[in-house]
């Protein structure tokens, strides 16, 4: 659960969004009830009136060998058996016994709204704000009404349903980035400029090198120099060579270089950083494939994995980029950076629905460490402001 306190944090953007509209949702034409926290709402159970004698109900006392009956702790009752009404404080602040029998915490009155027809589609529009997209809005809200229409729900208990339905259909995509004997794996790193494929590639280029894997860096983005410099910076603080090429060179030639190097050296991975920005979609799809062609002139298996790196505040605009980039590249995965700077962080649940391919990490922040694996239940928390179960 490290990461889930910064993630959370990092959402906050996302979350809030999302928690101003259910509360807003809520309060439109909900009630006060007495308050039961931790799970569905259940059928109010009055307290029990005071008893004189409180003993828990046990089962037929079966008739004991001898032993006299012994109380375990002795019994704060009043003698009399007609109890005085206790003093109100001591009402008010003492948790029922039920409640605490069901391990409830009592506390203020919660506000709870009837899920009806107005109020779902109130949901469905909150998700669609937040670019979780139309379809993927209606199948969340549709998924928590089902069996639950009629029902009061608070606050807290819709952001519990929509984190479970959240976290379900991101469950199939949450994988790593899988890693194969074959050496050295390559991992071509595709994606529109600006969206984060140099920091992600030194990221992963620093994390495997941590665990030990041998490295190798090829900065193929050689029509932005300061994208080579950004990776040799990373390069050098994680001890992984970044071969470089001079600018406007060919990155293709600079992929087989990288290649023929990692071979030599028996490197676990080749990561090949590309660039987004050409001319037209036809020159981008020439280039992507010639580093292709060339790089399987040395292993026809390569590349391994192609993933494609979007950024999250571009929001529903991430949903067309992958559209594009499946059409020029063989996309294997997804990595989303920027969940941070953004209030769009729902697009990861509409990419996640759409599109089924794997989801291997997000990025929150431009540190090493805010690169982290996708966990779907974590994220699917985050993003509605639960705490950690
Ligand atoms: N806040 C935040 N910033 C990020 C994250 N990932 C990348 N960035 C920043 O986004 C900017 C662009 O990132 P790059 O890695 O240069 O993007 P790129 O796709 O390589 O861009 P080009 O080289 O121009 O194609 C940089 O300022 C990064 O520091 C992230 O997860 N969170």
């Amino acid at each position: 659960m490290a990461f889930f306190s910064k993630l959370k944090e990092r959402l906050f953007k996302s979350s809030s969004r999302i928690e101003q509209g259910l509360d807003a949702i809520v309060e439109e034409g909900g009630t006060e009830e007495p308050a039961e926290l931790g799970g569905e709402p259940e059928p109010s159970i009055p307290e029990p009136e005071p008893q004189p004698a409180p003993q828990p109900e046990l089962p037929e006392p079966a008739p004991l060998p001898e032993e006299p009956v012994t109380v375990p702790t002795p019994q704060p009752e009043p003698a009399d058996p007609t109890p005085a009404p206790p003093p109100p404080e001591t009402s008010a602040v003492k948790p029922g016994l039920l409640g605490r029998l069901l391990g409830r915490r009592e506390g203020k009155p919660v506000l709870r709204r009837t899920l009806d027809d107005d109020m779902l589609e109130q949901l469905e529009e909150l998700l669609i704000a937040s670019d979780m997209g139309v379809d993927t809005a209606m199948r969340v809200t549709a998924n928590l009404a089902e069996g639950r229409y009629g029902k009061k729900l608070s606050v807290e208990e819709i952001k519990r349903l929509l984190a479970q339905e959240i976290a379900r259909i991101m469950e199939p995509v949450a994988k790593p980035l899988p890693l194969y004997p074959k050496k050295p794996q390559v991992v071509l790193v595709v994606g529109v400029n600006g969206s984060g494929k140099t920091t992600t590639i030194g990221k992963l280029a620093s994390q495997f090198k941590a665990s030990g894997k041998k490295v190798v860096i090829a900065a193929g983005d050689t029509f932005r120099a300061a994208a080579v410099e950004q990776l040799q910076v990373w390069g050098d603080r994680a001890g992984v060579p970044v071969l470089t090429a001079p600018e406007g060179s060919d990155p293709a030639s600079l992929a087989f270089d990288a290649m023929t190097r990692a071979q030599e050296e028996g490197a676990d991975l080749l990561l090949i950083d590309t660039a987004g920005r050409l001319q037209n979609r036809a020159d981008l799809m020439e280039e992507l494939a010639k580093i292709v062609r060339v790089i399987r002139k040395k292993d026809e298996t390569a590349p391994h994995n192609t993933l494609l790196v979007l950024d999250a505040t571009t929001g529903q605009n991430a949903l067309n980029q992958v559209e594009t980039f499946k059409k020029i590249s063989d996309v294997s995965g997804l990595v989303m950076t920027k969940l941070d700077g953004t209030a769009k962080g729902g697009v990861l649940v509409a990419l996640a629905d759409r599109f089924g391919l794997p989801i291997h990490a997000i990025g929150v922040g431009e540190q090493i460490d805010d690169l982290a694996p996708f966990d779907p239940e974590e994220f699917a928390a985050a993003l509605v402001g639960l705490d950690a179960n």
